[in-house]
């Protein structure tokens, strides 16, 4: 797949990539190394998260992270934010044209086959795949696609950048990077853990801060 995206583009490793909910989680990733991350927070109006979309904003930018907000593409914009992560339903009614002018990165959710047709077809910066396995974090109204599928769809996508998200654990970690994914997206495996300090930096240490340039 030759990787021409219509938006700005991202390195194909963007290595270990958190997906938190608060700027407290932002600013201690940031602190412990990582470079890639997402704020995900749902259900609440623009006028209700925008300080502390802001905030995240102003953070990644001071450690000169990737930090992509889940969503909120229009508080994305207006706080210029590295990029902006969004779901299928949420394409048909986002303004893509206002992200690309803007010069925001775009990362798009994938669940098939048919999904990535209609991802590319947007021509984003990088596609998302999953959930890979089950998760506690979302509820999904699929099955989750597993390791055999997560391959063949990187196979499929060749060189555009890929992040694997759903059910990712320390120990499954590294199978999913087996499968030649540039970058694994975690909640609970961080979030939920017991000692988040060590767990972030192992799977730093699996699957890197991503590349710096693309
Ligand atoms: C890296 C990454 N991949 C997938 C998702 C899921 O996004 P979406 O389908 O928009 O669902 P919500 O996260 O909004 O519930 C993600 N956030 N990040
Ligand atoms: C936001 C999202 N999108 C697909 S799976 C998922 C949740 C991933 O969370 P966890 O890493 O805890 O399974
Ligand atoms: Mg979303």
């Amino acid at each position: 797949m030759n990787y021409q995206p219509d938006f700005p583009p991202v390195p194909f490793r963007l290595g270990l990539y958190p997906v938190v909910d608060s700027v407290e989680w932002i600013a201690r990733l940031l602190e412990a190394g990582v470079r890639t991350l997402q704020l995900r927070i749902k259900d609440k109006r623009d006028d209700e998260v925008e300080a502390e979309v802001a905030a995240a904003i102003a953070l990644g930018r001071q450690y000169n992270a990737r930090l992509f907000i889940n969503d909120y593409w229009r508080l994305a914009i207006k706080h210029h934010a590295y990029g902006v992560h969004l779901g299928q339903e949420d394409l048909e009614t986002t303004d893509l044209k206002a992200i690309q002018t803007a010069g925001l990165r775009l990362g798009v959710s994938t669940h098939d086959d048919m999904e990535i047709d209609i991802a590319l077809a947007a021509r984003p910066s990088y596609i998302a795949l999953g959930h890979v396995f089950p998760t506690q974090t979302k509820q999904m109204p699929s099955a989750p696609q597993g390791l055999e599928q997560l391959a063949r769809h990187i196979a499929r996508l060749g060189n555009y950048p890929t992040v694997a998200i759903g059910g990712i654990s320390l120990a499954r970690a590294s199978d999913v990077l087996a499968t030649g994914v540039g970058s694994i997206a975690v909640v609970s495996a961080i979030t939920q853990a017991a000692d988040w300090q060590a767990a972030t930096a192992t799977l730093l240490q699996l699957a890197g801060v991503g590349d710096e340039r693309s």
